[in-house]
């Protein structure tokens, strides 16, 4: 009591003492990354950073601070950003002893407590789970992958041809965007679990996993920029936020979906089966890892890869001179027997063996990187010292470092004054052997690089290539509202594009698909 009495008596002097440590605190934290420039408060407050995040267009916020302040800037008290490649390499190159920040866990688990690759902080953990994993996602383990995403590339197609053709007598815009997200959902179900939601048999987004992700995205978004996460993680608001309803509705109907899945599968031998479940169960996954595991697919693989098809599709029918030339070569692959005929799809050979469609794929992916999250690492304790522009630079241990994506793909040192169009004969007619190697080499970093590289990536490029290939072989396809082409939304990195309207006009004819 006494105590209390005195503290009371000396509530000025506490206070006073209380704001200085505050300051003093500040202060330090202020200079420890002075030497980086940043927008103004940057430096004092996350009232830049939490603002940037609950924003729709938080990457063209991140590229103009790169843009302005250069290759490493200030966005908080204690993260930094880069468009430099060499830092990016440096940070996720195998023995690098750069790790995982905390925004892992906290903006991308599904489970509260539980991890998945890509929500994984401890670096040996992650290294053993990704060995674990690496086969499945791979072709090597996974024999079935390649004709998994036909069948899906083939209902999308014939999902447009009987329900939304135009003709010269009627124009029927349908929303492309939003079929195009049914194909990676299907696809990712399928490859993953064995069983796709049915999105493109019934022409509608099933259990309304899309709608209910997009929300969880807002919902994530806007809990990081308040710093709540670590609340919304507790298991008691998970329950709340994602109700197991009976209805199916809600987030929990993809997890139900997959448990019930994968329990069915754990029933069987795995021994003689070649895709992906069979393989992670082969090298060790529980049952509850497999569940995050699914989860993690869904959310790292559908959005990402749809995003690549609708932005590569903004482009090609914006820029009428690359559709076309586009559309020759495919016609001309048809024509040689590169391709099946319709309604036969394409291999990922045949695709790949088209030096124009890889260079249209290539330039879409970097015009609009399909990420756009920071993914931020940490500076090991003690700190490191990089080169960059050639003068030493010191980065305090314990910082955050975060990649602009696009800052480092429109990069005009590196691609060029004409970086920020559309151009893929950049890919093709360059004559610097060096240049082009370091555009190759910087084009990579879209799907992360060495440690943390995207283990999905030959699944999303094997899609794209294929859809992409057969939407242009069956169909003359335009923007339909030229002038409010898309609704787009960044939250956490994740892109969503709302009322893509295209027309698509049948240039097969007679094909029975
Ligand atoms: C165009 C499509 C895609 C892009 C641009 C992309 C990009 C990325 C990026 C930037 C990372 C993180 C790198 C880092 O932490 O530094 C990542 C990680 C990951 N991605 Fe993708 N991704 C795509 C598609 C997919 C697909 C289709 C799947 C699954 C089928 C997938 C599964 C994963 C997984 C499992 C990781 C975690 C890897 C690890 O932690 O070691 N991604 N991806």
């Amino acid at each position: 009591m006494e105590l209390f009495l005195v503290a009371y008596e000396a509530r000025g002097l506490l206070v006073s003492v209380g704001l200085a440590v505050y300051l003093v605190y500040k202060v330090w934290v202020y200079r420890r990354l002075s030497a980086f420039k940043g927008p103004f408060s940057s430096g004092w407050s996350e009232t830049w950073n939490s603002a940037t995040t609950v924003s729709n267009n938080a990457h063209v916020k991140h590229k103009e601070v790169c843009d302005k302040y250069g290759p490493i800037s200030r966005i908080g008290p204690n993260d930094l950003i880069t468009d430099s490649m060499e830092l990016v390499t440096h940070m996720s190159a195998a023995r690098s002893p750069y790790t995982r920040t905390v925004w892992f866990a906290r903006a991308t688990r599904t489970k509260p407590g539980e991890d998945h690759l890509f929500s994984e902080t401890n670096e040996s953990v992650h290294t053993r789970r990704r060995q674990q994993m690496a086969l499945g996602y791979s072709g090597k383990e996974n024999l079935e992958l390649e004709g998994t995403i036909d069948v899906y590339i083939g209902k999308l197609i014939h999902l447009i041809r009987s329900k939304y053709l135009s003709t010269p007598e009627l124009a029927q815009p349908f929303d492309f965007g939003k079929k195009v997200q049914y194909l990676a959902v299907d696809v990712i179900n399928a490859i993953g679990l064995g069983v796709p939601l049915g999105d493109l048999d019934t022409d509608s987004d099933q259990y309304r996993y899309i709608e209910t992700t997009e929300v969880g995205f807002k919902i994530g978004k806007m809990a990081l920029a308040l710093g709540l996460l670590p609340v919304i993680q507790s298991p008691w608001v998970m329950r709340l936020l994602a109700p197991l309803g009976e209805d199916g509705l809600r987030f929990g109907w993809p997890l139900r979906h997959a448990r019930a899945r994968i329990d069915e599968r754990l029933q069987q031998e795995t021994e003689t089966r070649s895709d992906m479940l069979a393989s992670f169960v082969r090298h060790g996954l529980t049952r509850d890892q497999l569940v995050n595991e699914s989860m993690l697919q869904l959310i790292a693989g559908s959005d990402t890869t749809s995003t690549s098809i609708r932005a590569l599709f903004l482009y090609l029918l914006t820029h009428r001179r690359v559709y076309a030339t586009l559309q020759a070569e495919v016609d001309a692959a048809v024509a040689d027997g590169t391709a099946p005929p319709a309604p036969g799809v394409i291999s990922e050979a045949g695709a790949r063996s088209l030096p124009y469609l890889q260079a249209c794929i290539k330039e879409g992916m970097r015009i609009r990187p399909p990420a756009g999250a920071l993914v931020p690492k940490r500076v090991p304790d003690g700190g490191d010292t990089v080169l960059m522009d050639g003068k030493p630079v010191f980065l305090s241990g314990g910082t955050n470092i975060g990649v602009s994506m696009f800052a480092l793909q429109l990069n005009k040192g590196i691609f060029g004054d004409d970086a920020e169009e559309f151009r893929p004969e950049r890919w093709l007619v360059e004559k610097d052997e060096k240049k082009l190697a370091t555009m190759h080499r910087v084009h990579e970093l879209i799907f992360g690089y060495g440690k943390y590289q995207c283990l999905g990536k030959s699944i999303a490029l094997m899609e794209v290539n294929k859809a992409v290939f057969e939407l242009v072989r069956n169909f003359d396809m335009s923007l339909a509202r030229p002038d409010k082409p898309w609704e787009e939304e960044n939250s956490l990195g994740v892109f969503t594009q709302r009322n893509m309207l295209v027309t698509a006009i049948d240039r097969l004819g007679d094909v029975k698909s």
